[in-house]
C-alpha cells in the first residue's frame, strides 16, 4: 500500500536515512527498531505525509507518487498516528481529544459545535477502547494506559487505513504495555489496518509485528520476520552492547 524508492532524509540540513527502499504491504504489521536518535520517528513522520524525503519517492496506492500538496492531503486523511506521550490536551475531556482526530474534516477557526455524527463516531470509538464512561472526564484526570487509550481511539476515529505508531507503549509500566499492546493489536487486526510501529522494547516487536525493519547507520540493516531476528542480528543492531530494556516475560 506504500513503497519508498531511494528515500533520503534530512532534519535540519543533517542527513539521516539514505536511500531508503521499503515496501509496507496492506494489512500488514510492521515494527521498526534501532538504535535512539537514528532516525525511526523521521522515516515514521516521512510515511505519514509531514516530513518530504530530501529525495526519493513515497508512492501509496491508490493515489501514487506524494508529489503535489493534492496527493499529500489525500494520503494524510487515510493515515493516523499514536504518539508515545499521547499528544493529548490534558484539560479537554476525552470526547474532545477524540474528536480533535476528525479536525482536518472541518474549518479549523469553527466556532460551531462538533456536528452530532462526529460526536458519535468519537463516542463510538472510545467504546471501542472501553472508554466510553470517561467520555467526559478531563484527560488530565486519567491514568496514563487511559490516555493512552484515549491516543488510540483518536487515532481509530479517522478510520485510518495506514496507522503509525511512535513508541505508544513506552509510558507506561511494562505490565500495562502488555495488555495495551494486545488490545492495540486486537483493534488492528479487527479494522485490517495497515500498521508500522517504532518499539524499542524488542521482545514486543517480535511478538507483535510480523516483519522487523531494523535502522542502523542510516540505512535498513535488518528485514525480516520476528523469528529471524535472533540474537545475532539484535547485536549487529544494537552493537556495544547497547541494546534498550526488555520487558519482562
Ligand atoms: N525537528 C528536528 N530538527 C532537527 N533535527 C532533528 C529534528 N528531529 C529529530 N532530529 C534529529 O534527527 C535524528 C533522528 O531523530 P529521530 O527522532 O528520527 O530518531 P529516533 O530513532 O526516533 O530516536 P529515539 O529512539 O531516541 O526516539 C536525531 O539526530 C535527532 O537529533
Amino acid at each position: 500500500m506504500l513503497r519508498l524508492d531511494r528515500v533520503s532524509i534530512e532534519r535540519g540540513g543533517k542527513p539521516i536515512l539514505d536511500g531508503i527502499d521499503l515496501e509496507i504491504r496492506r494489512g500488514s504489521i510492521t515494527a521498526i527498531v534501532g538504535p535512539s536518535g537514528i532516525g525511526k520517528s523521521s522515516l515514521l513522520a516521512t510515511l505519514n505525509g509531514l516530513l518530504r524525503p530530501a529525495s526519493g519517492t513515497l508512492s501509496v496506492d491508490g493515489i501514487g507518487p506524494l508529489r503535489t500538496p493534492a496527493s499529500l492531503l489525500a494520503h494524510r486523511r487515510g493515515s493516523a498516528t499514536v504518539f508515545q506521550e499521547h499528544a493529548l490536551i490534558a484539560r479537554l475531556s476525552a470526547l474532545d481529544n477524540v474528536l480533535l482526530g476528525l479536525a482536518d474534516r472541518r474549518h479549523p477557526l469553527s466556532p460551531l459545535p462538533w456536528p452530532r455524527a462526529m460526536r458519535e463516531e468519537a463516542l463510538a470509538a472510545l467504546a471501542e477502547v472501553g472508554l466510553l464512561g470517561k467520555a467526559l472526564d478531563p484527560v488530565a484526570r486519567l491514568s496514563g494506559g487511559e490516555r493512552q487509550r484515549v491516543g488510540i481511539a483518536r487515532a481509530l476515529v479517522r478510520k485510518p487505513r495506514l496507522l503509525l505508531a511512535d513508541e505508544p507503549f513506552a509510558s507506561v509500566d511494562p505490565a500495562l504495555a502488555e495488555r495495551l499492546a494486545a488490545e492495540f493489536l486486537r483493534l488492528v487486526r479487527e479494522h485490517a489496518l495497515t500498521l508500522v510501529i517504532v518499539l524499542h522494547q524488542l521482545d514486543l516487536a517480535r511478538r507483535l509485528a510480523e516483519r522487523i525493519v531494523g535502522l542502523g547507520d542510516g540505512r535498513v540493516v535488518f528485514d525480516g520476520s520476528p523469528e529471524r531476528f535472533d540474537a545475532a542480528a539484535q547485536e549487529r543492531l544494537f552493537p556495544l552492547h547497547s541494546a534498550p530494556e526488555s520487558t519482562p516475560p
